[in-house]
């Protein structure tokens, strides 16, 4: 068997075509795409405005089971997807995020997909790309520097120092930034306080930027962030500041969706990041929103599991965007299914149909979750070199029995030639008019009641519990009039449950509500479940120690 090549070397041998005539096959004139280099582009305000009123495309959600630590292939299925749409004759575009430099040198890896279904240039893409996330930080982090420089030149908004919420943000795993005090040194210092750094894609700034629809409703948001609160209880907003202006500059060019190409040249957008365990996990819905206007079909992902991507696109995305998803793609893989059927990782190349088989409820779940909304599914085994005849075998005849179909799809080794049929099958449902989708709550529910129904009929939680202060402070919220806002649920990836280890379709287990953060700007509360952290550590051996320039100066290690 010829040696597999790796993500880059494929990316890197990518027959690239100019970005304009990206452009020009989604009728974006050139003066209305700022060009990064000769392979990507920003698409701008005045172009995406004028879209208005045109019919949209159909929208395809690809989502995906509980997943091993590598992932199971949703951006690269999603890609492979959008190519294998354009290769049976339709106008496809995908949508994705942008890559985080945190797994990128961590665990997980990039975002530009993999094989031969890739985003390029996935160098860019992975690194600096066009410096979304880094305007991201340094907008965030702005405003916490004007929050402890307030309070040093007198606090006339009587902040309550013991109750500022603000974080600063780093887009890198490092677990020494979690928790720590400031302002030590001395009076010229200011006045020292603990807070501590998130990962840039928790950032809200990142979630604004996602659910913003132009620059005006970006500043606004941008006002709308609590930074904390007063001595007397009362929320202090960015705009108390007079930050919201300057955020809103440094997130200007940020704000405009980034244009690429699939390694097959079929459009792509690439734009905002927030994970899916511990923020929302979709891409931008300027990105999607334009897309829909100028292609047939826009096929975009949502981060981890259906449990959390896919919860979160319908409830958060779909609900505040007025978004109305036609079809969605469930991926599976023969190795997840083993893992959550309680086969270890280092085991999982190892043909066990009867752990397989147990997994499979895992996937059994995922599916009706995601028909809960209304929305018609379709499973795609994203096949691995490793996976056996019976193996897939197995997950076809589990799906079937629930009604739905499993396409065996080879997009990561043959590009769009290896996701034909999936291609057909998602035509069929999105154009079923089978679609009715609808949130899993309604607004008016209390932000407790929210919680509840998420962890019982997603994660199929016996029940939710939280201290009488996160309670209080959910009430106090309401009070406040932010009870009609949804829940963004941030809980691990690995489990329907708050236990990373408890996989499959664990049932009755406890969701423990450990803290909550109103993200007035996003326009969501935040759930905080179990142990998950908002700023990721490093393994014991990083992605960052094999990745390097090699004696020709191109980068290795990158995937
Ligand atoms: N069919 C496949 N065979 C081998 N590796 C794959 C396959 N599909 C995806 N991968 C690799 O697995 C990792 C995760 O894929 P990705 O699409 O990023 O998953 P997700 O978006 O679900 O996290 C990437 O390194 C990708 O190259
Ligand atoms: O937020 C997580 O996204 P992926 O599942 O694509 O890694
Ligand atoms: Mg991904």
């Amino acid at each position: 068997m010829p040696s597999i090549k790796s993500d880059i070397e494929i990316a890197r041998a990518a027959a690239k075509k100019p970005i304009f005539e990206i452009g020009a096959k989604l009728g974006i004139p050139v003066e209305q795409l700022a060009p990064y280099g000769h392979d990507k582009a920003k698409v701008s305000a005045e172009f995406i405005a004028a879209q208005t009123g045109k019919k949209d495309g159909k929208l395809i959600l690809v989502t995906a089971i509980n997943p091993t630590p590598a992932g199971e292939g949703k951006t690269t299925t999603t890609v492979g997807l959008g190519d294998g749409l354009n290769r049976i004759g339709k106008k496809a575009i995908v949508c994705i995020r942008e890559a985080s430099l945190g797994p990128c040198f961590g665990v997980k890896g990039g975002a530009a997909g993999g094989g031969y279904a890739q985003v390029v240039p996935m160098e860019d893409i992975n690194l600096h790309f066009t410096g979304d996330f880094h305007a991201i930080t340094s907008a965030h982090n702005l405003l916490a520097a004007m929050v402890d420089n307030h309070i040093y030149w007198g606090n006339e908004e009587n902040i309550d120092i013991r109750r500022i919420t603000w974080r600063r943000v780093m887009d890198m795993n490092d677990r020494a930034l979690r928790s720590m005090v400031s302002s030590l040194g001395g009076v010229a210092n200011g006045f020292p306080r603990q807070g501590g750094f998130d990962i840039t894609v928790a950032s809200e700034v990142m979630a604004i930027l996602c659910l913003a629809t132009d620059l005006k409703d970006l500043e606004r948001r941008l006002g709308d962030i609590i930074i904390g609160y007063r001595f007397d209880r009362t929320p202090v907003h960015a705009r108390d500041l007079k930050a919201d202006g300057a955020m809103a500059v440094l997130l200007k060019d940020a704000m405009q969706p980034n244009l690429v190409q699939t390694l097959e040249n079929n459009p792509a957008f690439v734009h905002g990041g927030p994970f899916a365990n511990i923020a929302h996990g979709c891409n931008s819905v300027t990105a999607t929103k334009t897309a829909l206007k100028l292609g047939d079909y826009v096929v975009t992902e949502a981060g981890f599991g259906a449990d959390l991507g896919a919860e979160k696109f319908f409830d958060i995305k779909c609900r505040k965007a007025g978004l109305k998803p036609d079809a969605a793609v469930i991926v599976a893989t023969v190795r997840a299914l083993k893992m959550n059927g309680g086969v270890k990782k280092d085991d999982l190349g190892t043909e066990d149909v009867v752990a397989l088989k147990k997994g499979c409820a895992n996937l059994g779940r995922h599916v009706a979750n995601v028909r809960r909304f209304g929305v018609p599914v379709v499973v795609a085994i994203n096949h691995f070199v490793s996976d056996t005849d019976a193996e897939i075998a197995a997950v076809k005849e589990f799906v079937s029995r629930l009604g739905a179909e499993a396409i065996l799809c080879r997009h990561w080794a043959l590009g769009s030639a290896g996701i034909e049929e999936l291609a057909h099958k998602v035509v069929e449902l999105a154009e079923s008019g089978q679609a009715k989708f609808q949130p899993l709550y309604g607004d008016d529910l209390s932000l407790f009641e929210k919680i509840e129904i998420v962890a019982s009929k997603i994660y199929h939680a016996g029940e939710v519990t939280a201290d009488k202060a996160v309670r209080d402070q959910l009430q106090t919220w309401e009070e406040q009039g932010y009870g009609n806002l949804p829940i963004c649920m941030a809980k691990t990836q690995y489990s329907f449950s708050t236990d990373p280890n408890l996989r499959g379709a664990p049932e009755g287990h406890i969701v423990t509500v450990r803290e909550v953060r109103l993200s007035a700007g996003a326009g969501f509360v935040v759930a905080i479940t179990g142990e998950i952290m908002t700023m990721p550590g490093l393994p014991k051996s990083p992605s960052a120690e094999r990745i390097f320039l090699n004696d020709q100066g191109y980068i290795e290690g990158l995937f």
